[in-house]
């Protein structure tokens, strides 16, 4: 490998506590009612249980069905342009469009889930980040993608239409540095690893497990997740729709540094809360010391190796 698929973000911004919602949506085959609800469902989010939310998370493909044959249909062109990355203006897509200015009219960080992406003729399943002024920050392109076969049990091939992104990423907000996934990137640590040591205080993953390694792994994953790294994680589901063909497993969860479960919800549609607070982060690191513990005598460090493509 000779050029890093990222690249070191510099410093971080000194992590503040903030506020946390994530959207169980139930979704539809219809596009524009899915926008509609999302944006009544943003507002709700953003006001909160009694306090307001800094950041607001919606769940992986919320504005389409969940399945390979829904995404050429449902895909939109994003136009993200790195170097523009404040630029909405440039993106052609609805989708993008309705989130800015929802983010915008509600003055708040809104991981805008994910959603099928057309990319000449690519497509991915992509996660977009608004900040408060509705600007389009980031985009994240799931990069392992979802293709499984249990016997019996579920089989699914996002590859059939997809194809996988292929860069980490993160954000910064006034709040901290947040690294982001796609639902199957929770399976591989590497990403998270990294993350945590480029100054991520939380990867968060818009998620749709199902009904077969929802129960077996969705809060296992986090809370490995979070203790490997000690930092935040949390993933962001639909709610469940038994007339879809995919059911999703629902049960959005925050966990804290600890492996604790902050905040969870069942498979209905509803919205989770969660106080992210730093000090946790630097209380477990203090505690229980292994980022300072590590042996790279004697197995490689992953992060140096991502930096230098080496
Ligand atoms: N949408 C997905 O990537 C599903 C991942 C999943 O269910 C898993 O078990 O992993």
């Amino acid at each position: 490998m000779s050029q890093p698929a990222w690249k070191s973000f510099g410093p971080a911004p000194t992590p503040k506590p903030f506020r946390l919602a994530l959207i169980q949506m139930l979704g539809s085959k219809d596009k524009a009612y899915n926008l509609k609800h999302a944006r009544e469902l943003i507002f709700k989010a953003t006001a909160g249980d009694g306090k307001k939310s800094d950041l607001v998370v919606l769940p992986e493909c919320f504005n389409s069905p969940y399945g390979v044959t829904h995404f050429p249909e449902f895909a939109e062109s994003i136009n993200f342009d790195p170097e523009k990355k404040y630029d909405i203006i440039t993106s052609p897509s609805e989708t993008v469009q309705a989130l800015s200015t929802a983010a915008k009219e509600a003055g708040i960080w809104l991981i805008g889930g994910s959603m099928p992406e057309r990319d000449g003729n690519k497509l991915y399943n992509t996660a977009t980040v608004y900040n408060p002024s509705g600007e389009l920050v980031t985009i994240h392109r799931k990069v392992h993608l979802f293709d499984i076969d249990i016997p019996g049990k579920i089989t699914f091939k996002e590859s059939e239409s997809l194809t996988g992104g292929s860069k980490l990423t993160y954000f910064d907000a006034n709040f901290g540095r947040i690294g982001l996934g796609i639902c199957y990137d929770i399976r591989f640590p590497e990403q998270a690893i990294i993350a945590a040591h480029q100054g991520c205080i939380a990867m968060i993953y818009p998620s749709a497990f199902n009904m077969t390694t929802g129960p077996l792994h969705w809060e296992l994953l986090q809370r490995a997740r979070a203790v490997d790294n000690q930092m935040y994680v949390s993933m962001c589901s639909p709610a469940r729709d038994m007339s879809a063909d995919y059911h999703a497993w629902g049960h959005s969860t925050i966990i804290d540094p600890y492996g604790i479960v902050v905040a969870t919800i069942d498979e209905n549609e509803g919205v989770v809360y969660g106080d992210i607070d730093p000090q946790k982060i630097a209380d477990m690191r203090a505690g229980i010391p292994v980022r300072s513990q590590k042996r790279y005598d004697i197995y490689p460090n992953l992060v140096e190796s991502a930096v230098t493509g080496k």
